[in-house]
């Protein structure tokens, strides 16, 4: 047995046993056990299934999504959307279910041809929908999204978007467009957001961000000038801050706390923090 979460595309489905989560537009189904259900248990619930995936091994008991239709009442369970499972919890809990989410929505969308419109099949042994007319496969999707903590010593660049909780401040971030690099992508961004200029690009980490399907590249960024102006709509306000002052901050389990919390031991000689996967 292999200790720890591991995905797979190998189990099938007809094989009874195992775990399973269930997923609907309410988030994941839980009890005081948490999401991971005796599979067999799941499946005599009165659960309106959409497609079943399996998805992994947990401590080597393989794993299966029930992706439903809609949300059902269990007696003694309570649904939870994703994002509270990465604020509180098991964080391996979390990252199966953060894959879940991800194949689950995948499968979802593709499941006609982008092409000419055709149902689309699952192929066997590999995570992709295939096309037979068109010969074409798609597989799960992921957005590369740059994000950047800009510092001029011993004060760092943190922005709120209208969609933060109140008083919330983090680190710029944006999705790569077709033709850039992770660090055109990074200095239109920070452009954009905040009309800056940056220079000494430092890559610092990555993070798998299944909101719904973004990887996120992590990165540290000097200070090389322009005054800030925050985007019309997006930014409601990009300010300064210094590192012995800072405004309450993104959770601490996401890459943007890290790499303000990375600066800010660095900067004052304490122990580093470790960027959780
Ligand atoms: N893990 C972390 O610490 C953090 C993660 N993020 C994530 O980074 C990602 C990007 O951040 P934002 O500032 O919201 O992006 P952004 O600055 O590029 O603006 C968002 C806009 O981009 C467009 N968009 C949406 N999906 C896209 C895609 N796949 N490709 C290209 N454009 C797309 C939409 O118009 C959307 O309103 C988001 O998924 C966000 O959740 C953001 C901050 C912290
Ligand atoms: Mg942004
Ligand atoms: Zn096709």
């Amino acid at each position: 047995m292999t200790p720890g979460w591991i995905t797979t595309t190998l189990l099938d489905n007809d094989t009874p046993g195992g775990l399973a989560v269930a997923r609907s537009r309410d988030g994941f189904l839980h009890d005081a056990n948490g999401p991971l259900f005796p599979r067999e248990w799941l499946k005599r619930q009165d659960l309106s299934v959409f497609a079943e995936h399996g998805i992994g091994h947990l401590d080597g008991e393989p794993v299966y999504l029930l992706e439903l239709n809609a949300a059902s009442a269990v007696p003694g369970c309570s649904w939870q959307g994703l994002r509270g499972f990465l604020l509180q919890g098991d964080h391996t809990v979390y990252k199966v279910l953060g894959y879940a989410a991800q194949i689950g929505t995948w499968a979802r969308e593709h499941r006609f041809c982008g092409s000419c419109g055709q149902a689309m099949v699952q192929v066997p042994r590999e995570r992709a929908m295939f096309c037979e007319a068109c010969d074409l496969r798609s597989y799960p999707r992921i957005s590369p999204s740059m994000i950047v903590l800009v510092t001029r010593g011993d004060e760092v660049l943190l922005a709120r978007s209208p969609r933060f909780v109140p008083g919330v401040y983090s680190t710029l971030a944006g999705f790569a467009e077709p033709g850039e690099s992770a660090e055109d992508c990074l200095i239109r961004e920070v452009r954009e957001e905040v009309q800056v200029e940056v220079r000494n690009i430092q890559y610092m980490g990555s993070q798998c961000w299944p909101f719904p399907h973004s990887m996120m590249l992590g990165f540290h960024a000097e200070y090389a000038g322009g005054d800030i102006v925050p985007q019309a709509d997006e930014i409601e306000d990009a300010q300064w801050f210094n590192i012995h002052d800072l405004p309450p901050l993104p959770a601490s389990r996401s890459i943007a706390r890290y790499l303000i919390d990375l600066y800010v031991a660095r900067r004052l000689g304490h122990a580093e923090p470790v960027l959780p996967g």
